[in-house]
């Protein structure tokens, strides 16, 4: 790869620049910038960074065809805006009101990361009336079925056995929380691009014998089960 040409070529320079940065850390303990650290922030990136979008999308051609929400609508604004003769692109997207509608509505029914991301204390600490131990308490953001509202759970281990747990918070957001989803942008204009490109060269239509439904397996993310569609391409 080194001595392939091309813009990827810059990877290395940043790749530099970031050894020379965990290095002047080297011998600090209490630092988080580490190499072990950097290794599985970037596995966590790839991890969360495929599945997620991927999901959200196939959630988006099965709710447009379950839901039977009006796809024409979406498609005459993409021709509207978008035409037939060049792909889409971010700078579309504030003239696309309904289609950026469909995709919040597609965000909100998927609910693709139901469980959040568990959290510990890195030290004792306080939050809303309740102690954290350093370490033992987690707490988890848990995205309430189908609708814009996210409670906080927590779960502290107490002496002699068992835990106690409780409600933190509740807010309304897809993407929660002040330790909110770093990949959100990233994650909106792949849903956009890739929904507005589909939609645009194809109408998706569940053929007669499958019934698509809401029906999903919960892992990482809520995915729907798999079902089968008829990609038409547009005349
Ligand atoms: C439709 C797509 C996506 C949805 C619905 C989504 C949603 C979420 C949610 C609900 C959380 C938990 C936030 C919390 O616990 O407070 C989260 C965390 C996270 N997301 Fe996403 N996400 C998506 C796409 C992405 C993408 C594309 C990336 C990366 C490129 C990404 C990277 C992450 C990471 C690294 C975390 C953990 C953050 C932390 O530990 O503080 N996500 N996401």
């Amino acid at each position: 790869m080194r001595w392939l040409p091309g813009p990827f070529r810059k990877i290395f320079r940043h790749w530099e620049k970031l050894q020379y940065f965990v290095k002047g850390f080297k011998g600090d303990t209490t630092s988080y910038f580490h190499e072990e650290n950097l290794l599985c922030s970037t596995l966590d990136l790839f991890l969360t960074g495929t599945e997620t979008t991927a999901t959200a999308i196939r959630w988006a051609l099965d709710i447009l065809n379950f839901v039977l929400l009006p796809v024409e609508k979406v498609q005459q604004e993409i021709d509207a805006v978008v035409g037939q003769c060049r792909q889409p692109s971010m700078a579309d997207k504030e003239k696309m009101p309904y289609t950026s509608a469909v995709l919040s509505e597609v965000l909100r029914m998927g609910n693709v990361v139901p469980l959040g991301v568990p959290r510990m204390a890195t030290s004792d600490t306080t939050l809303a009336g309740f102690r954290l131990p350093k370490v033992r308490a987690v707490c988890s953001a848990v995205n309430l079925w189908g609708r814009f509202e996210q409670i906080v759970w927590v779960n502290i281990p107490v002496h002699g056995g068992g835990a106690r747990s409780g409600l933190l918070r509740v807010i309304c957001a897809p993407f929660p929380g002040k330790r909110a989803c770093p990949g959100e942008q990233l994650a909106r204009t792949e849903l956009f691009i890739f929904f507005v490109a589909l939609l645009q060269k194809f109408t998706f239509q569940a053929p007669a014998e499958a019934a698509l439904s809401f029906e999903f397996t919960l892992s990482l993310t809520r995915c729907p089960k798999p079902f089968r569609l008829r990609a038409v391409p547009r005349g």
